[in-house]
């Protein structure tokens, strides 16, 4: 599904005083495309996309799937969290399964494939608190995917987690995008995340939050990090950053 992001602007208000987070943020996402958010911490990225989810609906301008506006959460977004949200008292099958009855044989087909998909097969009695944080977040991908989004909105999915993990479910999120060609749209503040991933790394700056630059990301997947093309890019993205109003963007980067 494509969308078109029109936000002219977004403030939060306590009391008097207003925040202004976003200010004319205009983008066109395509059917499939992998757009990956990158940008200083505070700078609106988890606003944008809680406003793509339909979470908030307060702010000026608009935000079309497909031509139709929308006015608040819909099947056709997905939507995953940094930290998992499973039920503790559930099973990692009633979890995925969420409100829909196991019983129903199209259901228990459905979560069947995406245990499979995520890679947690033989897992499936098992309680969230006998699962790693990788393995958790993955049940969290299931549950989300049960509905069939058309699009997938990812809020730092990945950052409580080591590295290699992360590697892991990076490759996993990429497996689901190709098999189930679902538009996905994804924040991080890892830089190697953003160019692993996207087909387009969104770059916004802060204070109001804008879009700073789109880089389109042509290398082929699957991506090999220590590729001298990969390097190219990041630096090239790492650029983007160089300037003084993005330098607390740097210091997460550990450069
Ligand atoms: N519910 C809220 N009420 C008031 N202010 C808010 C609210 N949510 C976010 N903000 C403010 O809006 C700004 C943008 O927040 P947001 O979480 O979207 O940034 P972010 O780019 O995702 O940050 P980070 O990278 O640190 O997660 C921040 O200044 C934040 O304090």
């Amino acid at each position: 599904m494509s969308i078109q992001i029109d936000v002219k602007s977004k403030s939060f208000f306590q009391g008097k005083q207003g925040v202004h987070v976003l200010q004319d943020v205009h983008l066109e996402i395509k059917n499939g495309e992998f757009i990956t958010i990158i940008g200083p911490s505070g700078c609106g990225k988890s606003t944008l996309l809680k406003i793509v989810a339909g979470l908030d609906t307060d702010y000026k301008g608009t935000v079309e799937i497909d031509g139709v506006q929308i006015d608040g959460p819909g099947l056709e977004q997905g939507f995953i969290f940094q930290e998992h949200r499973l039920f503790p008292w559930l099973t990692v099958e009633e979890n995925i399964a969420a409100n829909q009855s196991l019983k129903d044989v199209n259901v228990r087909k459905k979560v069947d494939e995406l245990i499979e998909l995520v890679r947690l097969k033989g897992f499936e009695k098992a309680y969230p608190k006998e699962l790693s944080g990788g393995m958790a977040q993955r049940v969290a991908i299931a549950r989300a995917l049960l509905r069939e989004p058309k699009i997938l909105l990812l809020d730092e999915p990945f950052s409580a987690l080591d590295a290699f993990t992360r590697k892991h479910l990076q490759d996993v999120l990429l497996d689901i995008w190709q098999n189930k060609q679902i538009t996905m749209i994804l924040v991080t503040h890892d830089l190697d995340e953003a160019v692993y991933l996207g087909t387009k790394v969104m770059v916004m700056k802060a204070k109001p939050g804008q879009i700073r630059k789109i880089v389109s990301v042509s290398l082929p997947f699957p991506r090999q990090r220590a590729h001298p093309s990969f390097q190219e890019m990041r630096q090239r993205i790492l650029r983007e950053f160089e300037t003084a109003e993005n330098s607390p963007l740097l210091e997460g980067l550990g450069i």
